[in-house]
């Protein structure tokens, strides 16, 4: 899957995620998914197996930040769930992210999350103490995962252009904060629609509640692919 767009699936349980799979099951090609904590917290490795078997590219969202061993040995258990993509905090630093590099096998790459796209740069300077620009702090994590081994960022697609020339081409850069143009913002602060965020030099989405929340998640799916391949 060379440009990816993610269906994030904050759902509560297995049974309403079922539910709203089942249209997407029919398809011959079948979405990527993403699976947050809400989900994964609720219903654990074996719902993500299930998913698994049926098909699915599956990124696990679970964004770990802790010390670097315990990260180590986090990403290692998650490896064995043959999943495609997993997300850890650039903030935990070089060790951690050399360690999650070190035991994540051959197959899963890591997305490592810069500033998260509900942030405002009012509420990040607030929260970090910090006098530097959105921008100048996105770029710097970045870097940071990008000498670590990590595979690409997550960031809202305004930080992807500037990530790929601090970085290099082949590094991913999918960006969360997608809306399509008149939709709710709900908590995201950075966003764009998904043809913008193409312009913009992001390669891989992540689409939650404009899909999910919609009276036609696959009208809408499909609405989303046609913007950011055209
Ligand atoms: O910076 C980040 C990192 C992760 N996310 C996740 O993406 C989806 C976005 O959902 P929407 O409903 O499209 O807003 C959600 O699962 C977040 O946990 C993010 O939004 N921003």
């Amino acid at each position: 899957m060379k440009r990816p767009v993610f269906i994030a699936l904050d759902f509560p349980d297995a049974k309403t995620t079922r539910l709203f799979l089942n249209d997407f099951l029919k398809m011959a090609d079948k979405p990527a998914i993403k699976i947050g904590m809400e989900l994964f917290f609720a219903e654990g490795p074996e719902f993500v197996r299930e998913l698994r078997s049926q098909g699915f590219t599956i990124f696990l969202d679970l964004k770990l930040y802790d010390i670097p061993t315990t990260v180590g040995h986090a990403v290692a258990s998650i490896a064995k769930l043959n999943v495609q993509y997993l997300t850890v905090h650039a903030a935990g630093g070089t060790k951690m992210l050399r360690q999650a590099v070190a035991n994540k096998g051959e197959e899963m790459k890591l997305l490592a999350v810069t500033q998260l796209t509900s942030f405002s740069e009012a509420e990040m300077r607030a929260t970090q103490l910090t006098s530097s620009t959105m921008t100048e702090n996105v770029i710097h994590l970045a870097e940071l995962a990008y000498q670590s081994g990590i595979d690409g960022t997550i960031s809202a697609p305004l930080e992807a252009g500037l990530i790929q020339q601090k970085t290099n081409a082949s590094f991913l850069r999918v960006t969360p904060g997608i809306r399509l143009t008149g939709d709710s913002t709900d908590d995201q602060m950075r966003i764009t629609t998904p043809e913008k965020a193409r312009e913009l030099g992001a390669t891989g989405l992540v689409v939650g509640r404009s899909i999910t929340k919609s009276n036609d998640p696959v009208a809408v799916y499909q609405r989303v692919l046609l913007e950011w391949s055209n």
